[in-house]
């Protein structure tokens, strides 16, 4: 039987296939709804919906042909000639001749860009290295290290290069799929966008210290940033979804995760003066969000553009804010890390404006990454400090990164400085540029190397 049949019958038995056929149509979905179109198909067929019509155009283009599916298979045949033809003349458009190209040209187009297929290495159980050789013996053609964000983007085939940012992080064409791949179901790599891997970077914990992931499942940047410690520490992992906690507990083992302790409890509700909190130093809070910054979900295929209402965005920041300032009252806690996949400023530079005004005798913002191009918006004066990703800009999904920082003993002239012009010269937390042009990394990197004479200054807030 036809995938087809699986899909609009809402079969669920044959839960692998129906997956696969989704995450092909997916891939296509740019492609899909430009071929829908341009033949006018929605218009001559006024019981189909756009959902099940990529999936049936998908399949008849280019997946089994639209074998078997009663009705669906009758309206659809009926403009085979129609849809192959338009097909054909897109080919001609884009300069390719295989399917798949038509993809990967998409990728460099600004609309619809596409996102890389990024891996992290799971430095618990094995190597860069070794990861490396490994897909070079799988048939996968190794291209060295990325020198600028360009050599992202042209990935094909079964190229493969190392991210220029992460030094464990591979980069894949966006049309590989890795779910069957025997390095990820045996945890040797974890599939996690390069954006989502910055919060545990920049944070950067190092080895034996104590470490809150405040809203953790389903723990990819709990597994981050136990690798980073290398099991070596605590950490303390909340999340309030019981079902959620049950994936991550799987996923950290496999992974290879033992540094972790798993609570099932209201991160607003943990008390910060329990003696079992008093030697966290490092807090990362990824909070719920609306997941406008995500862009390869089923909204693709379904066109639900984000519809993030006023209410629910309101909803949201507020928790956004309560967790940042619980996360900021952990008594020994020096850097803080909040981070969203929203691309509304009401859940990003909002929440940390509001936050930082309420909290500026103790704690700064850390200039995340300089040469990173793509910054927070300047609505606040430390706006610049935080990081933003998007497809078209860092070839990942959408995203927002900052970092607070305590400030360390008596502020010196340095610290007394106004936002903006501390601004420039407050911590550089940097790996590369996106030219490639830096070489400094967090683990090396100082957080607040001040060359200047200290001067002893009562503390006071920044002008
Ligand atoms: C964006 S997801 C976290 C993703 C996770 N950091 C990762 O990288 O895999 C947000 C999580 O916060 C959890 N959450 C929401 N409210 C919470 C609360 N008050 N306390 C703890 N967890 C909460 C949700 O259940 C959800 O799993």
């Amino acid at each position: 039987c036809s995938l087809i049949d699986l899909t609009v019958s809402g079969l669920s038995q044959n839960i692998k296939q129906l997956f696969a056929l989704v995450c092909e149509t997916l891939k296509y979905a740019g492609i899909l709804k430009e071929i829908i179109g341009s033949t006018k198909l929605l218009k001559q067929e006024k019981k189909l919906q756009l959902s099940v019509a990529k999936v049936l155009v998908y399949d008849l283009l280019f997946g089994k042909g639209v074998k078997c599916g009663g009705n669906w298979k009758a309206i659809i045949t009926k403009h085979r000639s129609q849809l192959k033809s338009a097909l054909a003349r897109l080919k001609v458009k884009r300069k390719v001749s295989r399917n798949e190209d038509l993809i990967v040209s998409k990728a460099s187009g600004s609309q619809g860009c596409r996102v890389p297929r990024y891996v992290r290495v799971n430095l618990l159980k094995t190597s860069t290295n070794d990861v490396i050789d490994y897909f070079r013996r799988d048939g996968f053609i190794y291209r060295g290290r990325a020198t600028s964000v360009n050599d992202l983007k042209h990935l094909k085939g079964k190229e493969f290069i190392c991210d220029l940012h992460l030094p464990e992080l591979l980069v894949f064409p966006s049309t590989i799929d890795l779910h069957q791949h025997f390095l990820y179901t045996a945890g040797h790599i974890i599939l996690q966008d390069k954006a989502s891997c910055l919060p545990a970077h920049l944070l950067n914990p190092p080895q034996g210290s104590h470490v809150i992931d405040a809203c953790a499942a389903p723990g990819n940047k709990t597994s981050h940033l136990a690798a980073i410690l290398r099991n070596k520490g605590k950490l303390f992992a909340f999340d309030l979804d019981i079902q959620r906690l049950a994936t991550m507990g799987t996923l950290l083992l496999r992974a290879g995760v033992t540094c972790h302790q798993l609570a099932n409890e209201d991160f607003l509700l943990v008390a910060s003066s329990d003696p079992k909190y008093q030697d966290v130093r490092h807090l990362l809070l990824d909070p719920s969000c609306s997941g406008s910054g995500i862009v390869s979900r089923l909204k693709q295929v379904t066109e639900d553009e984000e519809s993030a209402s006023p209410e629910r965005l309101q909803a949201l920041s507020s928790f956004q804010r309560k967790a940042l300032c619980h996360a900021l009252s952990f008594p020994r806690v020096q850097r803080v890390v909040y981070s969203t996949c929203s691309v509304h400023q009401e859940e990003n530079e909002e929440v940390v404006r509001e936050v930082l005004q309420q909290h500026r005798d103790s704690f700064r913002l850390v200039n995340l990454m300089p040469s990173w191009p793509y910054r927070g918006l300047d609505t606040f004066p430390e706006g610049s400090l935080c990081l933003r990703a998007s497809p078209d800009q860092t070839l990942t999904n959408g995203f927002f990164v900052a970092m607070f920082e305590r400030w360390s003993g008596e502020k010196t002239t340095e610290q007394t400085k106004s936002p903006s012009q501390a601004k420039a010269s407050l911590s550089a937390v940097d790996t590369v540029g996106m030219d490639g042009n830096s070489e400094a990394s967090p683990s090396t990197a100082p957080t607040v190397k001040r060359k200047r004479k200290k001067k002893k200054k009562k503390l006071q807030p920044s002008a």
